[in-house]
């Protein structure tokens, strides 16, 4: 089901915004500070409600879905990572069963292990490192086995060798069907690794499309006010600034 933004605007925040995610593919929301990046995600969730416009999943306005619907099939990680409960590590991550009001450990276990959690899992979470509670709050979401996987810079926090390995997660998670929508700051990890990007520049949709497109130099000037090129090769390129 294609998660569909209409004529969206928020505040100062969101100009009239149109746009489709669709499933089965990693689609990047990248943009200068202030673009708008965590309003439009946080409006996918549903967590936000639009002044104009509307957002749907399939045919259904996300505003009148039942909040617990929403929530077994939208997984929304924000971009503070805070953790209000001083649980062990594993508690936290089964919570993210909660809208299935069920205890299947399967996709716990396989949340672990994507986040390679399994030296932690029995740790106090408010005794973990900054990337540590990333990756525990990500495996929350995980562990809902969400149809949409909404992130709002998953990689941050995270060390070279967990950020390649979620990516390798969650591209694996699109090839079975989910959707992804990363907001990424690394244009880098953007350009290799995302179906689609989508630029956003003070609230308005700047360049939608493939990354190789929406990501040019013209963007890179327009956008972010970058003299910069790509260097390497398709889906190993690296940005390099004059
Ligand atoms: N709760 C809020 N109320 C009013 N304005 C807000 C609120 N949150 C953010 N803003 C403003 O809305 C604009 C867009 O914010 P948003 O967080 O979506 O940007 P962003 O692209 O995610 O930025 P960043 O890269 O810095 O995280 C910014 O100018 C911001 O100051």
């Amino acid at each position: 089901m294609t998660l569909t933004a209409q004529n969206l605007s928020i505040g100062d925040r969101l100009h009239d915004v149109s746009l489709a995610v669709e499933p089965g593919q990693i689609t990047a929301i990248c943009g200068p500070n202030g673009a708008g990046k965590s309003t439009l995600l946080e409006a996918f969730a549903g967590l936000l409600p639009p002044d104009d416009g509307a957002v749907n999943l399939g045919d259904s306005n996300l505003a009148a879905l039942h909040p617990r619907e929403r929530a077994q099939r939208i997984g929304y990680l924000p971009q503070a990572h805070e953790i209000a409960w001083d649980v062990p590590v594993r508690s936290l991550i089964e919570l993210g069963r909660m809208p299935h009001g069920d205890a299947r450990t399967e996709p716990v276990e396989a949340a672990i292990a994507a986040l390679d959690l399994g030296p932690l899992e029995n740790r106090r979470a408010q005794s973990l490192s900054g990337g540590e509670t990333a990756r525990v709050l990500l495996a929350r979401v995980l562990a809902g086995e969400p149809a949409w996987i909404l992130a709002d810079e998953p990689l941050a926090a995270l060390d070279i060798g967990h950020q390649l390995a979620l990516l390798r997660h969650l591209r694996d998670a699109a090839d079975q069907g989910a959707g992804v929508v990363l907001v990424l700051h690394d244009l880098a990890h953007a350009m290799n690794c995302a179906d689609r990007v989508i630029v956003l520049s003070e609230g308005r949709l700047a360049t939608d499309g493939q990354p190789e497109s929406a990501l040019d130099v013209l963007a890179l000037q327009n956008v972010w006010k970058i003299d910069a090129h790509w260097i390497g090769v398709e889906g190993k390129r690296a940005l390099i600034a004059r």
